[in-house]
């Protein structure tokens, strides 16, 4: 059990710019991150109001404009987006930078002509360059090159971003921007050719127990560094942006700390029991080297991140063998 299920957060209070009363659309409440934030607004006591891929697919303007006007919520989380790990990234560029401009620009544009009044667009941590100074603040932003094993999906995020600061400068919109770290958590991906790095190591590590195997091999040198975020206190960083934070920029979120792969890997392999030996295919990229979060701005708003790391990593493997033998295939369609 993760400190979050333990002791439920604090509720955030109402506020002129999330009434309690709040109707949110949540898209992308299927995945990570919009399962945890509808657990969320769920748990305050709002409206959360879902659609399913085949009903509403969003990359539709027309479709997505039509079911906005129709349900008129007064909010909307946009957590919705075409995700994946490095070689996901790598290998479809197409739909990582085609997929996130058509999502954002139908969920955002029709979101103001359904008069919706506040919005929060889910970027990603890989929009600030290569060689950002670390920790990474905000206005580390366009001032630099990008990673090029992410840079569609990246550039579709800062158009997001762009997009997001013109509907406020044009129309005085409420609609703001976050910035998460690595995320992780029950109702991640464990595909091992699409997921992020920690869902595939859990997943690489149980398999290797249960099948006997002495050794497992990761991808890249083991040596890049990243910061990892439990996803439910992402969840409560959307509710307290939501409630009390209304600029211009976009907001960092994440938990401050970071570590190597090989770091991550030995953690992980000590939580799922695997005992034999880690190899590296340096054959695989490694991607950016760093990507540590300045969090000082959502901080100054009163949140701090709950769920230590190794807890995390214990809950979601607990999540994922319980899901496997319940479900069958661990992969997500
Ligand atoms: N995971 C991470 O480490 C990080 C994630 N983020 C951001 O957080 C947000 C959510 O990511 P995450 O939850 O991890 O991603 P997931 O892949 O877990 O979830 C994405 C969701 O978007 C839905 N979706 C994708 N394309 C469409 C479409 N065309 N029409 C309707 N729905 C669609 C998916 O639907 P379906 O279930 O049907 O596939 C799914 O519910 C994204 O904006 C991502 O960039 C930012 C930093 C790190
Ligand atoms: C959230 C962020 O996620 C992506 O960036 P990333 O952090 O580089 O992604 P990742 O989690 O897939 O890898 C992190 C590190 O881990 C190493 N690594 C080892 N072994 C495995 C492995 O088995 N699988 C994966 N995926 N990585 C592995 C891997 O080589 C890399 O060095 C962006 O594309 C973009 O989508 C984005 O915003």
């Amino acid at each position: 059990m993760t400190d979050s299920q333990a002791v439920p957060p604090p509720p955030t209070p109402s506020s002129p710019y999330l009434p309690r009363q709040a109707r949110i659309f949540v898209a992308g409440h299927r995945g990570l991150v919009g399962s945890a934030v509808v657990r969320r607004l769920t748990a305050e006591g709002h409206e959360v109001i879902t659609r399913d891929r085949a009903a509403l697919d969003l990359r539709d303007a027309a479709g997505t404009a039509a079911f906005l006007a129709d349900v008129r919520p007064d909010a909307v989380v946009l957590a919705a987006a075409k995700v994946g790990g490095i070689l996901a990234n790598s290998t479809q560029p197409v739909p990582f930078l085609e997929d996130n401009l058509r999502i954002q620009l139908s969920v955002i544009a029709g979101a103001h002509a359904a008069g919706v009044a506040r919005l929060l667009f889910l970027g990603s941590s890989c929009i600030y360059p290569k060689h950002a100074p670390q920790p990474i603040r905000e206005d580390a932003l366009l001032t630099g090159p990008l990673e090029p094993t992410n840079e569609p999906y990246a550039l579709a995020k800062i158009a997001g971003i762009c997009q997001v600061q013109s509907y406020r400068r044009q129309y005085g919109a409420a609609y703001i921007s976050a910035m998460p770290t690595n995320l992780y958590g029950p109702g991640d991906n464990f595909d091992l050719e699409t997921s992020h790095v920690l869902p595939a190591l859990v997943r690489r590590f149980h398999e290797a127990r249960e099948a006997g195997r002495d050794e497992v091999t990761l991808w890249g040198s083991g040596t890049p560094r990243r910061e990892f975020l439990h996803v439910d206190d992402l969840a409560d960083a959307c509710l307290t942006l939501l409630a009390g934070y209304d600029g211009d920029a976009p907001v960092n979120v994440g938990c401050g700390e970071d570590l190597t792969i090989r770091e991550l890997a030995e953690t992980v392999a000590d939580v799922t029991g695997f005992t034999g030996r880690i190899a590296w295919d340096t054959g695989k990229p490694d991607g950016t080297p760093r990507k540590l979060l300045d969090v000082s701005k959502l901080t100054g708003l009163g949140w701090r991140p709950r769920v230590p790391l190794r807890d995390g990593i214990a809950a979601t493997y607990a999540w994922w063998l319980a899901r496997r033998e319940g479900e069958g295939p661990a992969d997500r369609p």
